[in-house]
């Protein structure tokens, strides 16, 4: 059984967030432990409020879960603040942990921060390098490199942008995919790594019920990771799960629903299990 741990802030909608990731993991059948930064009170429709974790517990969340079942994999979603990313950081470090996906999480689909401004810096140096693969958004990518995509190829210039950025001027190893579900006609998602740069030429499907994609999609990415697939291959099952979450269409809430985990569980276990 794979051990996956995600480090996230809670949806009380159960949309976004930890929730999202505990479904993800339970649907690719491992075992999924959480560490968690911040409650928000949010639904379909927006974020209401936070309550940040005293970075100190977030400290003993990590050593509870590291000393104890050791994860295959780490995904890390909001993270708050920057004494929470340096103590995470510094934690990961110190347990040797593999596999860290960064979803660089910093403001909700409704158009909330859920990262203080204060803090981009503190991911920026001491997180995003840690990591084997970051999963910025179209916002997310802006914000990290001052490149806003409006097409292929710019998310390209900005994959390789930051790719420059976070992993060779640390002199370190990793990869980026852009993510491209806030383009208007396409879901395309780019990644890039020390050599090449690989698009996924995804279809939009025709559903605004989005709300998780992100966390999910990066989850999934965990999982395929610690079962071993490289990271290209991992973020093409990734977006398949996320396609079939999607295509299921189901449509909750008022604003924009969460995804349908068990509809994608369906191939996960029929191509990935089998
Ligand atoms: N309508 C859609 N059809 C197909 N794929 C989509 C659609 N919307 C998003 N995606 C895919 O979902 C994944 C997540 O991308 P997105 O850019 O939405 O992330 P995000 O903004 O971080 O998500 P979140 O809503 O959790 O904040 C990407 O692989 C993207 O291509
Ligand atoms: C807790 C949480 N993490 C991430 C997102 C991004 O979708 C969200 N809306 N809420």
């Amino acid at each position: 059984m794979k051990k996956i741990l995600t480090i996230a802030g809670s949806d009380c909608s159960g949309g976004a967030g930890i929730q999202a990731d505990i479904k993800t993991i339970t649907t690719h059948r491992m075992y999924a432990m959480s560490v968690i930064t911040a409650l928000t009170a949010q639904n379909t429709i927006g974020v209401s409020g936070i309550m940040e974790v005293d970075a100190d517990f977030v400290a003993m969340q990590m050593d509870a879960v590291f000393s104890d079942i050791y994860p295959d994999a780490v995904k890390i979603g909001m993270v708050a603040n920057s004494d929470i990313i340096k103590i995470i950081a510094k934690k990961l470090v110190q347990y040797n942990a593999k596999n860290i996906v960064v979803d660089p999480v910093m403001v909700s689909t409704s158009g909330s921060r859920l990262l203080g401004e204060e803090a981009v810096t503190a991911l920026r140096e001491e997180l995003l390098p840690i990591a084997a693969l970051i999963t910025p958004n179209i916002p997310e990518t802006k914000m990290l490199c001052g490149i806003e995509p409006t097409s292929e190829e710019e998310m390209e210039q900005a994959a390789k942008k930051i790719f420059t950025q976070v992993y060779q001027n640390n002199g370190r190893d990793g990869a980026v995919l852009v993510k491209g579900g806030h383009l208007i006609d396409s879901a395309v998602d780019v990644l890039r790594d020390q050599s090449v740069t690989y698009v996924y030429h995804g279809y939009k499907i025709d559903n605004q019920n989005t709300h998780g994609t992100g966390c999910t999609l990066s989850s999934a990415i965990a999982c395929n990771l610690a079962n071993g697939l490289n990271v290209y291959e991992s973020v093409k099952y990734a977006k398949k799960y996320i396609n079939l979450a999607l295509q299921a269409k189901m449509n909750l809430g008022a604003g924009s629903g969460p995804l349908n985990h068990m509809a994608a569980n369906t191939w996960i276990s029929k191509e990935i299990l089998d």
